[in-house]
């Protein structure tokens, strides 16, 4: 397991590449102000590309724990309790994850929960698997911005299938989504 009290420096950039995603969406800036943001995010890739490693070796991802495993793609759980059965925590969908009128882009929810119910699926010894599917509902909008409480445990296991489902609640206490995922184990070999 790699060790994210080794990598410090390097979470805290994807927390900043998070916090730069949401302030890039939100933002409309004056035509210069945008072309000096664009030229410090070349000069990320500029230092960064030099030391690109192979997936074996990559960070993203991988300090697990790390809130968001240290990568951005997917919006990040704050566990507040969990076992090898189930997680309870809180999400906050920042900007970048709008989709309109206040609402989480659709594809987010499938995202974050693809991420969440895998982790759930894989634990406990119970060893890699990979999504057949997820079947994601959604009660109510789900508001960026705001505090939701997310909730998710691993239903039931047949052979190499584990169902696992969770759910999303807004600050009223609401159901706004609900998901169940189906992960298959892979047999050896298996990519
Ligand atoms: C970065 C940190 C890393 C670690 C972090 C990990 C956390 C993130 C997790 C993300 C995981 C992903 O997104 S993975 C990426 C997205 N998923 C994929 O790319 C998967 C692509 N699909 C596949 O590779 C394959 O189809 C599998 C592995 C899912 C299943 O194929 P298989 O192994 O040949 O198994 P197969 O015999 O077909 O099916 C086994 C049983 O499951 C059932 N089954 C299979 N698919 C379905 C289905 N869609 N709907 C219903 N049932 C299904 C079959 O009927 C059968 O039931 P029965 O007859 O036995 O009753």
């Amino acid at each position: 397991m790699k060790s994210a009290a080794e990598h410090r420096e390097f979470v805290d950039l994807v927390e900043a590449l998070r916090a730069a995603q949401d302030t890039i969406t939100g933002a409309s800036p004056p035509e210069d102000v945008a072309r000096k943001a664009r030229e410090g995010l070349e000069e990320v890739t500029r230092l960064l590309a030099p030391f690109t490693v192979s997936e074996a070796e990559q960070l993203a991802g991988y300090l697990i724990t790390e809130p968001g495993h240290a990568q951005a793609l997917a919006p990040v759980l704050h566990v507040d309790e969990s076992s090898t059965e189930h997680v309870r925590g809180r999400l906050v969908l920042g900007r970048y994850y709008l989709g309109g009128n206040g609402a989480a882009h659709g594809g987010s929810i499938p995202l974050f929960f693809d991420d969440v119910l895998g982790r759930l699926a894989n634990d406990g010894g119970r060893g890699t698997s990979r999504t057949a599917y997820l079947h994601v509902n959604y009660r109510k909008i789900t508001p960026v911005g705001q505090e939701l409480r997310v909730e998710a445990h691993v239903d039931r296991v047949e052979g190499r299938k584990r169902f696992v489902v969770g759910t999303i609640h807004d600050p009223e206490g609401d159901l706004t989504v609900d998901a169940e995922g189906l992960f298959v184990a892979l047999r050896p070999g298996q990519p």
